[in-house]
């Protein structure tokens, strides 16, 4: 079976006594595009600056491609590509002289290379103007393209839309798009705005207090909001129930205290409560709801997070 392109184990971070991360389990496939998204201070800037190495794990570890960050960074990190703050760009060089200067620092990376980055990203015309004129939208794509020198399998950006106008986030969207169906590149993208990422992924893992509260898939949520249905469930033992429906129904869980939640066809519950069943698994609970993913965004995070 294909590798997870990145698969976080457990992952966990503590700072003096506060557990900011508390333990995340998830997986991103090669050519999804997965929005991380939770209000400012669930923890999302803090799970990205683990996966790539930036700050050390207390807890867990995160795969790429089956290459640990925490016990093989160097092999693992060849594979990844992010902005992670702001992209250090200098205004006064053009976007090329930008890209020749950070692509010094890199091993092995091609003049080719360099111009199939320029265009995966669109920025053909202005490429050999100076990145201080650039939009703000323009320059993200500029460090998009930085970020995608060295050819990674994954690429991660924490808060690509922010600040950017209906326009730029447009753009942003058809870029990162195209860079998973085309490139087949695994893209986490962080937000606080649910609205803002929400048509340009595929799946939406939503954090709150440094835990994952669910992960819903976009296209299901929108194509067959009647038949797609969020489904809760208090079962014991949890963690053999998530695998079940992992292994017989391709169902990816969330488990939050003692709940596991999922997503599934309404004519499928009967039968995952027989193989539950059958599995000697107990169940003391079962929630079934309709909402869309809007709501459900607005239920599980509170209002206050919307600007
Ligand atoms: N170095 C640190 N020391 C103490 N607390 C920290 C530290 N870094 C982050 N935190 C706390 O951890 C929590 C998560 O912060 P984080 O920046 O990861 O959230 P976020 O979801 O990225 O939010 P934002 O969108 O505002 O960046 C916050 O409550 C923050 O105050």
């Amino acid at each position: 079976m294909e590798k997870p392109a990145m698969k976080l184990i457990d992952l966990k971070k503590t700072i003096g006594k506060n557990e900011i991360i508390k333990g995340l389990n998830f997986e991103i496939k090669s050519g999804e595009v997965f929005g991380f998204i939770g209000p400012n201070g669930a923890g999302k800037t803090t799970t990205i600056r683990m996966m790539v190495g930036l700050i050390k794990m207390s807890g867990g570890d995160v795969q790429i491609l089956g290459k640990s960050i925490k016990n093989d960074y160097k092999e693992a990190i060849k594979e990844v590509g992010a902005i992670v703050e702001n992209p250090e760009m200098y205004p006064f060089m053009t976007g090329m002289q930008n890209l020749i200067h950070f692509a010094r620092m890199l091993p092995n990376v091609s003049k080719e290379r360099i111009q199939e980055v320029i265009s995966l990203v669109g920025l053909e015309k202005a490429i050999k103007e100076k990145v201080g004129k650039y939009s703000l939208g323009m320059r993200q794509r500029l460090g998009i393209a930085q970020a995608l020198l060295h050819n990674p399998s994954v690429l991660i950006l924490d808060e690509p839309t922010n600040g950017l106008d209906p326009a730029g986030i447009g753009e942003i969207r058809y870029y990162i798009r195209r860079l998973a169906e085309e490139q087949n590149v695994a893209v986490i993208i962080s937000s606080h705005l649910l609205s803002e990422i929400e048509l340009m992924c595929d799946r939406i893992g939503i954090i709150k207090n440094g835990e994952l509260i669910t992960i819903q898939n976009v296209h299901d949520a929108a194509d067959t909001e009647q038949d797609s249905h969020q489904i809760q469930m208090e079962v014991t033992p949890a963690e053999k129930a998530m695998e079940l429906l992992s292994t017989e129904y391709e169902i990816e869980a969330v488990l939050k205290s003692d709940l596991i939640s999922f997503q599934s066809q309404r004519e499928e519950i009967p039968n995952i409560i027989q193989t539950f069943v059958r599995n000697d698994i107990s169940i003391y609970q079962v929630e079934v709801s309709r909402a869309t993913l809007e709501e459900k965004f607005f239920d599980l995070i509170g209002e206050n997070v919307i600007e």
